[in-house]
């Protein structure tokens, strides 16, 4: 078995796979390492044999993570490193390494499906686009805050914006003007996220033409899925990408 790990800014997506890597056994989403290692000890049979992930985090919190799947569970992690080119796909920043790597694989994993241009979308903590072109030439991409960082600043920086996460997703539920704080706040975030995407269709058919593919990813892009009608949203498109820059030998 196989474990996999995309490890965001704030919450740990996991998968165990096959060794084959056909099929998928158990996987999940989680806030913690500990989180993540009592999810793991409830997997019915764990025999984990390799591990490969992926993470935005510090050094130190992704050897502290590292270190904790080899004692726990006797399996050394492969991490996925920058690199300028690979698999057909030339890395687009000036500094390849600063490339943040979730947004590489998820590139990579793109690529690898399209085989043309793609515009990637992931919505987590931050939002992210990422452009290619059939060349596989990443031409660079855009970032801006996420859902859950638009409306902590705003409960954050203001005196009377207050509410908590069960009114949030309740306010969701409609778009039309909202009449209290909670509906005002959630559906002003949540057009500034669809108008942002919808600008990256504009700017990708600017750059790459009209023949390209819509990837949409991370743990938000359901809300923004009926702006995007021809984007394929693929959750576990990272994993894929993963898969291509950590091969297991
Ligand atoms: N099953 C889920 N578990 C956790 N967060 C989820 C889930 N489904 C949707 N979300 C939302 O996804 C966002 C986080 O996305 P994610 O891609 O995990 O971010 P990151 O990679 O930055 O950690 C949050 O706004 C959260 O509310
Ligand atoms: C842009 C990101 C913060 C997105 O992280 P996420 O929302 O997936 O947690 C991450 O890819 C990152 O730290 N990138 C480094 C900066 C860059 O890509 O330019
Ligand atoms: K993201």
């Amino acid at each position: 078995m196989i474990l996999e790990l995309d490890c965001g800014n704030s919450f740990i997506k996991w998968r165990v796979i096959d060794s084959a890597q056909v099929k998928t056994l158990a996987g999940g989403v989680v806030g913690s390492d500990e989180e993540l290692v009592s999810a793991l000890r409830s997997v019915p049979d764990l025999a984990l044999r390799h591990c490969r992930l992926v993470s935005v985090r510090s050094d130190e919190e992704t050897r502290a993570l590292t270190r904790q799947l080899q004692d726990m569970f006797g399996v050394s992690s492969a991490s996925a490193s920058p690199v300028v080119e690979m698999a057909g796909v030339r890395n687009g920043y000036s500094e390849y390494q600063r490339l943040g790597l979730d947004r590489w694989l998820a590139v990579l994993g793109a690529y690898h499906i399209a085989r043309k241009p793609c515009l990637v979308l992931d919505l987590g903590t931050a939002v992210t686009s990422d452009l290619v072109t059939g060349e596989g030439e990443h031409l660079g991409g855009f970032i801006c805050p996420g859902m859950p960082l638009m409306r902590n600043q705003l409960r954050t920086h203001t005196r009377r914006i207050r509410y908590d996460d069960a009114a949030a997703e309740k306010a969701l539920l409609e778009m039309v003007p909202g009449r209290s704080t909670v509906e005002a706040v959630e559906r002003g975030c949540l057009l500034m996220l669809r108008g942002f995407v919808q600008a990256q269709i504009e700017l990708a058919a600017e750059h790459l033409g009209d023949d390209f593919e819509v990837f949409l990813t991370g743990g938000d892009a359901l809300l923004v899925r009926d702006v995007l009608p021809r984007a394929r949203v693929l959750p576990d498109l990272v994993f894929t990408g993963l898969a291509i820059a950590c091969p297991l030998h």
